[in-house]
Parts: structure tokens; C-alpha cells; sequence
């Protein structure tokens, strides 16, 4: 992960090839987001250092077969990372510079704002097209960005918009040519608060977001335990397996 900072944190994801979210880049971004609130930085950007991927999704490997410890501090690092996203108070935006299938687009919706650079890229959270169900607050941040009716055809149908499909529905605010426009434009949102009072910025975003974040801080242990249960069951296993596989077969072609 690469930091720039000039006032606006720009934090760069870079676990190649896909910035998969494993447990070691995930507490990374904890840690990162930990500095940028000390930093009273004015706020922050995400973007990818690969040219094609924002983010991959969840680590499938921290999934399959999973040592039982570990697995469980790999969901409640999610949870925080989640938690310290969508909950941040500083301004937040993403310069979605790939694809964002998934924990990708669970990212880019915990942000305030997404600017996605045009092209053949696609942004969704496609899980029930993988034949498992997106976490509440999965779904929490797809319904806090696009108006709930299509939130809700998005989630069951797994879909995957392109870039011109989400700009209409809103799942993302504009679009850029390259990474740079991309930067700019996100940083051309946080310059919008240089005016206003950020204590009173960042309490309103709290008010506003805090009924969906009050559902996973006082569910966390269910939530846990849902994930648990049900990434342990031989059947997910054996999807994970199959999915796994057609992954490397589609990147060997
Ligand atoms: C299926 C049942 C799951 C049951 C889980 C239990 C409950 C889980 C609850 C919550 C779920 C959370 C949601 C998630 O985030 S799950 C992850 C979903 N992500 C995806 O479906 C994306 C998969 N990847 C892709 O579609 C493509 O890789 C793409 C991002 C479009 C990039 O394409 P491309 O640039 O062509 O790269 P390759 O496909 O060639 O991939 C390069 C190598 O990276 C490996 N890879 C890709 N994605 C992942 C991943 N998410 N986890 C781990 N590894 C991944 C891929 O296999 C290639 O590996 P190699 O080079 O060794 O062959």
C-alpha cells in the first residue's frame, strides 16, 4: 500500500495481481485508515496500482480450506476495515481504476463518492450469482448508494454493471479517461468541504449512516458465527473449490 500525501491522503491498493482482500492486506488498510484520521488529512482517495483491477473481491484462499483461527480474524478485520470505512468521518472517495466485483464494490460503496474510469471494467457485488449471500452490511452499502428497487434487483440477480450502467443508476458519480482524471476529479470532491465546519461534516455523516452501522456493531458476533458456520459446510467448500478452478483455467487461457 502507497501513501501519497498532500493534504488529500491518496491511498494506493497494491497486493498484484488482483488485490484480492487477504487478512495481511486488510489489516494494512486498518492501519493506513488508523494514520489518516490521526493525520487529520483532509481526506481520502482509494484507488489500485494495477491498471485493470480495483479490487478482486474477498481472498478466496483465506476461504478455502481455512484454518479455523485464522479465518476468524480474517472476517473480523473485514468487519473492522468495513466498520472504519464507512464510518470514517474524514471525506472519502474511490478512483475505481479496474474491476471492483464484490468486497471491490463493498469498497468503493463504503466511500462517499466513486469516479471509475470508462472502459470495459464492471463493478457489483455478485455473490448470489457465486451461490452464496451477501452479508447485511454488504447489502447496507449497495442501499446506501442506489435507490433501494435496484438494489435489490442488483443483489438477487448477482449483477455486474458496466461502467456506463452504473453511472445511470448512480452506483458510481462520474467517469474519468485515465487514473489521473480519475484522482483529480475524487480530489475535486473532498475540496468541496474545504468550507464547511468539519466537525459539523463529519457528525452529520455519522447521523446519517450510524442506523447501518449500529446493525453490524451490535450483531458482530452473529455475523461472525453466520460467516463461520457457513463457510465450513462441505458444500461451499466444494464451490470454492470448483470456483477456484475455473478461475486458474480462465487465467492460464
Ligand atoms: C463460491 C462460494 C463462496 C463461499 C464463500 C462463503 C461466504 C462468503 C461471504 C461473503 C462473500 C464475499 C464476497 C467476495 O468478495 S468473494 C470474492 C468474489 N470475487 C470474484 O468473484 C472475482 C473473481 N475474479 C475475477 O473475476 C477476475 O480475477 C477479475 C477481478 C475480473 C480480474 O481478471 P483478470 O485480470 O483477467 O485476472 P485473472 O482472473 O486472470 O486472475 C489473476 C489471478 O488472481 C486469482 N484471483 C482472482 N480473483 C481472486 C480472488 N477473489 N481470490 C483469490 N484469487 C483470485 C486468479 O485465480 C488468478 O490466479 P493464478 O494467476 O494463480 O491463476
Amino acid at each position: 500500500m502507497a501513501v501519497d500525501n498532500d493534504g488529500i491522503a491518496v491511498v494506493t491498493l497494491q497486493r498484484p495481481p488482483v488485490n484480492s482482500l487477504n487478512l495481511d492486506l486488510l489489516q494494512a488498510m486498518n492501519n493506513t485508515f488508523d494514520d489518516v484520521a490521526k493525520n487529520k488529512s483532509k481526506g481520502m482517495i482509494l484507488t489500485s496500482a494495477s491498471p485493470t483491477v480495483f479490487s478482486a473481491g474477498l481472498d478466496i484462499m483465506e476461504m478455502y480450506k481455512p484454518d479455523p483461527k485464522r479465518v476468524e480474524t480474517f472476517w473480523v478485520t473485514l468487519q473492522d476495515m468495513w466498520l472504519k470505512l464507512f464510518g470514517a468521518s474524514f471525506p472519502t472517495a474511490a478512483a475505481i481504476n479496474g474491476h471492483a466485483p464484490a468486497g471491490g464494490c463493498l469498497i468503493a460503496t463504503s466511500c462517499e463518492y466513486r469516479v471509475m474510469l470508462s472502459g470495459k471494467f464492471t463493478i457489483g457485488l455478485n455473490e448470489t450469482a457465486l451461490g452464496i449471500v451477501a452479508p447485511t452490511w454488504f447489502q447496507d452499502s449497495l442501499r446506501h448508494t442506489i435507490p433501494t428497487r435496484q438494489a435489490e434487483i442488483a443483489l438477487t440477480t448477482g449483477k455486474m454493471f458496466t461502467v456506463d450502467e452504473a453511472l445511470k443508476v448512480g452506483l458510481i458519480d462520474e467517469t474519468a479517461a485515465d487514473k489521473a482524471e480519475a484522482i483529480e476529479k475524487c480530489k475535486k470532491f473532498i475540496k468541496r468541504f474545504d468550507k464547511i465546519p468539519s466537525l459539523a461534516r463529519g457528525m452529520t455523516k455519522q447521523i446519517f449512516r450510524q442506523e447501518v452501522l449500529k446493525k453490524l456493531l451490535t450483531n458482530r458476533q452473529a455475523d461472525t458465527k453466520q460467516f463461520l458456520d457457513l463457510v465450513n459446510q462441505p458444500k461451499v467448500q466444494q464451490s470454492l473449490e470448483l470456483y477456484l478452478a475455473m478461475l486458474k483455467q480462465k487465467s492460464q487461457k
